[in-house]
């Protein structure tokens, strides 16, 4: 068996995205993915996937380059080799992630997104090759399926007029009413039994309210709100008061540790997040402090699935509960986030997923949730297989853009509705 890397090819893509709202603006009517593959010599071929924007591509490209001649076998390798690959200093410098979503950028936050989808390549070949799962090459699967949540967001029908955009048949949830709509869609299609719903969009009383008519049509059902970080420590008590009875937990309600850790000494809910903990330096501060109850792990920003794990040792080790986040991905992702969520014992929250809202994929079969939970497939590998036609399709879509949607950027999205909208400054409320 020859675990030789021969080629690696990188396939930047444009993937539909329904006009759902956040704090900082709406969604692109198209988000960029990058699917990596990796072929060994034997002709085995390995698919990753990550955040596909510039910055990225700037430095998957290199890397890609790099690893050639090294083994699919070889992950703690990935990491010397792309410590080794330069990150332009202006992608980093008084700049704040896509979206203003996790924090302040570095180089490292770059760097590990971008293993992240190489590693998944990696593991998915060496699977193949060996004739075991990825789950088996983690260590193992602890349950034989993983639970994921609904991903519930304020929504318009559809993008503004005049932009091309696919249709979806979600309908709008713009009040209390459409967010129960919306939750009853996706017990329907999906059969998921916890909700979380993306705030920062309302003023808070709006979203109080939408999360008291959950609770009603859903007696008993987790569920969790999160504004990305748009509230102050005051506003954040307030809601953590009228929703204490309710919630699962509140996810990053206020930004940054000092505002997490004063909440969290107050409210008396646990507090989730994905921003104020992405990256191990950030937990020391974070966990001595009890600013956050709840990691919600992404294997894109944590650098793998390996990773991941380690995550989540360290999180048992201080008692704090761990679960998973994820945007805009397709199944290869979902293939790899169920793969190490079936590994991780105590996992006591349901993982996000942005999948169902994306009805574009690169696969021969989509993924499928039963009763809000998707099987750990035991096929060599991943378990999932690529098709060319739909990725060409997609990349196509990629090469036509003017370079308008390579960037996602949801603030610009927002100002072809509201010409003056600028990304709220924080706290919003
Ligand atoms: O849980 C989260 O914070 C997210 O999923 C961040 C995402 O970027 C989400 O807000 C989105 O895609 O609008
Ligand atoms: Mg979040």
């Amino acid at each position: 068996m020859d675990l030789t890397i021969t080629d690696v090819r990188l396939t930047p893509i444009l993937v539909a995205d329904p006009p759902l709202l956040n704090t900082q603006g709406v969604h692109q009517p198209y988000t960029p993915r990058l699917i990596i593959e990796v072929e060994t010599a034997d002709g085995v071929t390995g698919l990753g996937e990550t955040y596909g924007d510039t910055k990225y591509l700037e430095l998957a490209r290199p890397f890609a380059g790099r690893l050639l001649g090294r083994s699919v076998a070889d992950h703690n390798g990935l990491f010397t080799v792309m410590n080794g690959v330069d990150v332009d200093r202006e992608r980093v410098v008084d700049q704040v992630d896509v979206g203003g979503l996790r924090g302040v950028q570095t180089a490292d936050k770059l760097r590990l997104s971008v293993v992240s989808g190489f590693e998944v390549a990696c593991l998915d070949a060496l699977g193949k090759a060996l004739g075991l799962p990825v789950h088996a090459l983690l260590g193992g699967k602890v349950r034989d399926a993983v639970e994921y949540s609904a991903y519930l967001f304020y929504k318009w029908a559809e993008h503004p007029a005049g932009v091309a955009a696919e249709r979806d048949d979600w309908g709008a949830a713009l009040d209390p009413a459409g967010v129960v709509e919306q939750a009853r869609k996706f017990t329907e299609r999906y059969g998921f039994t916890s909700f979380k719903l993306k705030g920062g969009v309302f003023p808070p009383e709006e979203e109080i309210a939408a999360v008291r008519a959950l609770a009603e049509a859903f007696p008993g059902h987790p569920l969790r709100l999160d504004p990305n970080g748009a509230w102050s420590v005051e506003t954040s008590l307030t809601v953590a008061k009228e929703l204490g009875d309710v919630l699962e937990y509140l996810e990053d309600p206020a930004l940054g540790t000092d505002a997490m850790a004063e909440v969290a000494a107050r409210a008396g809910v646990p507090l989730a997040t994905n921003m104020c903990v992405t990256t191990f330096a950030e937990i020391p501060d974070a966990f001595t402090r009890g600013a956050v109850q709840v990691v919600l792990s992404d294997h894109h920003y944590w650098g793998g699935l390996r990773n991941t794990q380690r995550l989540a040792a360290i999180c048992r080790t201080f008692g704090v509960g761990v679960s998973m986040h994820s945007n805009t991905h397709l199944g290869i992702s979902l293939a790899a986030m169920t793969h190490v969520a079936a590994t991780v014992p105590g996992l006591h929250h349901a993982c996000d997923s942005h999948y169902p809202w994306q009805s574009e994929d690169v696969l021969t079969q989509r993924l499928t949730f039963d009763a809000g939970r998707v099987t750990v497939t035991d096929t060599p590998g991943l378990g999932v297989e690529l098709d060319h036609d739909r990725l060409a399709f997609l990349h196509r879509r990629w090469l036509d853009d003017d370079g308008t949607l390579r960037d996602r950027d949801d603030a610009a999205a927002m100002r072809v509705a509201e010409p003056g909208w600028e990304t709220p400054s924080v706290p919003r409320w």
